[in-house]
């Protein structure tokens, strides 16, 4: 039989890290992490607002059951995000309020899924966060084995244990423990730069002066005129 394993050990980024990550939100944090990191688009917010930011507990589940998430909940810390991927493509509601109020006990801050959940309305008022590919009543199995904490391929990105998971309304996005503090480091400075744009541009200052892509439009051979050319368009 293929060995599965629950690996209780992970090695987590320092807290002032994932806080940093989570201020900068994940727009900002894949930017700085040199646009990389981002999962697809397909696992998506399954609410308006939250954000949150943690060290990844990843689980490789059969599809259809959700057995090793169960053993997951057992090695989570608080502060963790619970990364859940499926060994083939599935929308099965793996996860719902029960499975919730289990993680949330754990003090586990969110919920990234390959797959689907169920009770949203009570995951809602729970106010327990979760990013998933699918939202399906359809139940699952307490049947096959899998593994925790090993890693896992969520909507095309790889997610390993410990990773700094960020999600929130724009998608997710999982960066290795190693460039986290570097990251959260241009993350910030991002942010001060972003700031004064901000500033100008709500004063009116266009983005073709403040980015000085005038030049870069007549290069380019973009012509202004009042109006088109008789015989184009
Ligand atoms: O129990 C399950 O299999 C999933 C679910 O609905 C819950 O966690 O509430
Ligand atoms: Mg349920």
């Amino acid at each position: 039989m293929t060995p599965h394993y629950v690996v209780r050990h992970v090695d987590r980024a320092d807290p002032e890290t994932v806080a940093a990550l989570r201020a900068a939100g994940v727009a900002t944090v894949h930017e700085a992490a040199g646009r990389t990191g981002l999962l697809g688009p397909a696992v998506r917010a399954r609410q308006t607002g939250a954000v949150v930011a943690g060290s990844a507990i990843t689980v490789s589940c059969h599809p259809g059951d959700n057995l090793m998430v169960h053993a997951a909940v057992e090695v989570c810390r608080p502060g963790d995000v619970l990364v859940v991927g499926t060994t083939s493509r599935s929308t099965d509601g793996m996860v719902g309020d029960l499975l919730a109020t289990s993680l949330m006990a754990r003090g586990v801050v969110g919920l990234v899924i390959d797959a689907g959940v169920r009770d949203l309305a009570s995951l809602r008022e729970l106010g327990f966060p979760v990013w998933s590919r699918a939202v399906h009543a359809q139940g699952t199995a307490k049947a096959v084995p899998g593994s925790v904490n090993v890693p896992v391929v969520v909507d095309g990105q790889v997610v390993r244990p410990g990773d700094v998971v960020v999600a929130d309304d724009d998608g997710v996005l999982a960066l290795p423990v190693a460039m986290a503090s570097d990251v959260a480091a241009a993350a910030a400075k991002r942010l001060a730069v972003e700031e004064g744009k901000r500033a100008a541009l709500a004063a009116g200052t266009l983005g073709l002066d403040l980015y000085d892509l005038r030049p870069l439009l007549a290069d380019l051979g973009v012509v202004h005129v009042d109006r088109l050319p008789d015989g184009v368009g």
